[in-house]
């Protein structure tokens, strides 16, 4: 089943066109990974999704609804979403911060989504500091809790592991994995290839507003597509605990 679809989109800002017909579907219960060069547009994508941006032409539909017909507070009960460098300017604690993800359900949270997205993302021992003294991975993770408090089955990350240490990149990137078991569908931004790899179902690489790659992946990923979209050469390893082959970057020496 089909959780997001692009059909026929065109847009992108005022100074600068994006996407030209971007078709795509997103299979719901998924893990998706969005991966590709600097300005090849993912966050742009993401945008579309959550209303920031307005398509020129086309629709995006969110389980067969044109999204531009979905007000923001019901958008919010089906799509959490965690910003590329989210800041949150405001002296609020850790705690008020998460429990902003229930505002579309007039801040009721009766199956007490809070404290469980704090515990899920581990930030209950940051529960009463104030989110303008929290570090770049501490205030990550509050993002994610708050997103998670939302309810909605569609997760939309921009980077979300960029400011993580190594233990919770992994917590994280674990914790996104269950959510795909229990039905969630993650469309996530990522760089790090080795992460896209080990944890994501389907992945989509783009470059210049134009999809390059999207499918199973494993599959995803060749020789041939690392040197055309990122212009590196690259290898493969096994890896013995996924019992599986992984695209490295090939180190070419300090000389080249
Ligand atoms: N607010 C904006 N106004 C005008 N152009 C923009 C704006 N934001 C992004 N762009 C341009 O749109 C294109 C796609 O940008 P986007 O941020 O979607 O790329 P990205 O793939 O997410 O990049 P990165 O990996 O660097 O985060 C780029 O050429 C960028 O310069």
């Amino acid at each position: 089943m089909v959780s997001l679809e692009f059909s026929h989109v065109y847009g992108g800002y005022e100074s600068q066109s994006v996407f030209e017909d971007l078709n795509l579907a997103f299979p719901k219960g998924s893990f998706i990974a969005l991966t590709g060069p600097n300005g090849s547009g993912k966050s742009t994508l993401l945008k579309f999704i959550y209303k920031h941006l307005k398509p020129i032409d086309g629709k995006v539909l969110l389980e067969g609804r044109n999204v531009a017909t979905i007000n923001q507070k019901e958008l919010a009960k089906h799509l959490g979403f965690v910003p590329q460098n989210g800041k949150l300017d405001y002296a609020f604690t850790v705690t008020e911060a998460v429990s902003m993800g229930r505002y579309a359900y007039g801040g009721q949270d009766s199956g007490r989504s809070v404290e469980q997205a704090l515990l899920e993302c581990d930030i209950v021992h940051l529960g009463d500091k104030l989110v303008t003294e929290l570090s770049g991975g501490e205030l990550q993770r509050v993002l994610l809790a708050r997103a998670l408090c939302q309810q909605g089955k569609v997760l939309l990350l921009d980077e979300p592991v960029n400011h993580l240490d190594v233990k919770h990149q992994r917590s994280i990137m674990e914790l996104l994995c269950r959510l795909v078991e229990k039905g969630y569908t993650v469309i996530c931004v990522l760089h790090d290839l080795l992460l896209v790899q080990i944890y994501s179902q389907t992945t989509l690489v783009l470059q210049t507003g134009k999809v390059v790659a999207y499918g199973p992946t494993e599959t995803v990923f060749t020789e041939t597509l690392l040197r055309d979209v990122y212009d590196i050469d690259a290898h493969q390893v096994y890896d013995p605990t996924l019992d599986r082959m992984l695209w490295l970057p090939t180190y070419k020496g300090s000389s080249q």
